[in-house]
């Protein structure tokens, strides 16, 4: 099921955001133990960095993956972990331990092969890795993680982790988990901001175009998308 919510400003979404996420998270604690979510990088870490020091939680059940990641040095300023482990784990709540982190040391297929091993081991008995929640932003192309329009990786489902060597959006080189780990989730949540994805938004959101963000669409899951009003503008 999808659902859309609007609120006025980036703020609001970002308060939105971390409410849903410290819900989600109790439930996920309360029911397994754990919380299992996928990061995205782009506007979607200064939300995070923002908003998540205020929510209350138990910061020690978290294991934070990806949901794309650039396969480039983690000092390098591309790297999202690297942007992620500096904004909340140098002096915020959580432990570079708890991050599922790629080896970027590895060429881009073996990066992408090393990694779905390392999700096999968070999600051991699973046929296919099942997190808690995915945090997803949409590029103004309509992309989500590194899964581009008209791009071979979004047909991609005999692997949970496909490697994308020419993404549009630099950098090229980068790995993303494909739509079958995607609509396995129970939670998808997409933070969007800003005047320049009301387009993108009203094309998928209402024109229903099959563009990449469009085709989250979790099996048994939800898909929330929180929304500013400029972002919502041509709804
Ligand atoms: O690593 C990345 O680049 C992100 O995962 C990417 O998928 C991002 O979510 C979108 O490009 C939206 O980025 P903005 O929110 O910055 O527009």
């Amino acid at each position: 099921s999808r659902e859309t919510v609007v609120v006025d400003s980036e703020v609001d979404v970002i308060k939105k955001l971390c409410a849903t996420i410290e819900d989600i998270a109790d439930k996920s604690i309360k029911d397994h133990g754990k919380f299992r979510v996928g990061l995205s990088g782009g506007s979607l870490v200064g939300f995070l960095s923002k908003g998540l020091p205020n929510i209350k939680t138990d910061w020690s059940k978290w294991i934070l993956a990806f949901c794309d990641e650039r396969v480039v040095p983690f000092g390098d300023q591309d790297s999202t972990y690297g942007v992620y482990a500096a904004a909340l784990c140098e002096n915020g709540p959580l432990k570079k331990e708890q991050f599922i982190v790629i080896d970027p040391s590895l060429d881009v297929g073996s990066a992408a092969k090393d990694y779905a091993s390392k999700l096999g081991d968070v999600f051991p008995s699973a046929s296919l890795p099942q997190f808690d929640a995915l945090l997803l932003g949409m590029g103004p192309d309509g992309h989500t993680c590194s899964l581009f329009p008209d791009h071979p990786g979004l047909q991609v489902t005999d692997k949970w982790v496909a490697p994308i060597e020419n993404s549009p959006k630099p950098p090229p080189n980068r790995v993303t988990l494909t739509f079958p780990v995607i609509n396995n989730a129970r939670y998808c949540i997409f933070a969007l901001t800003g005047q320049g994805k009301a387009e993108m938004v009203k094309r998928i959101l209402k024109n229903e175009e099959n563009l990449p963000a469009g085709m989250v669409l979790p099996r048994e899951g939800k898909v929330l998308w929180i929304l500013d009003k400029p972002a919502a503008s041509l709804l």
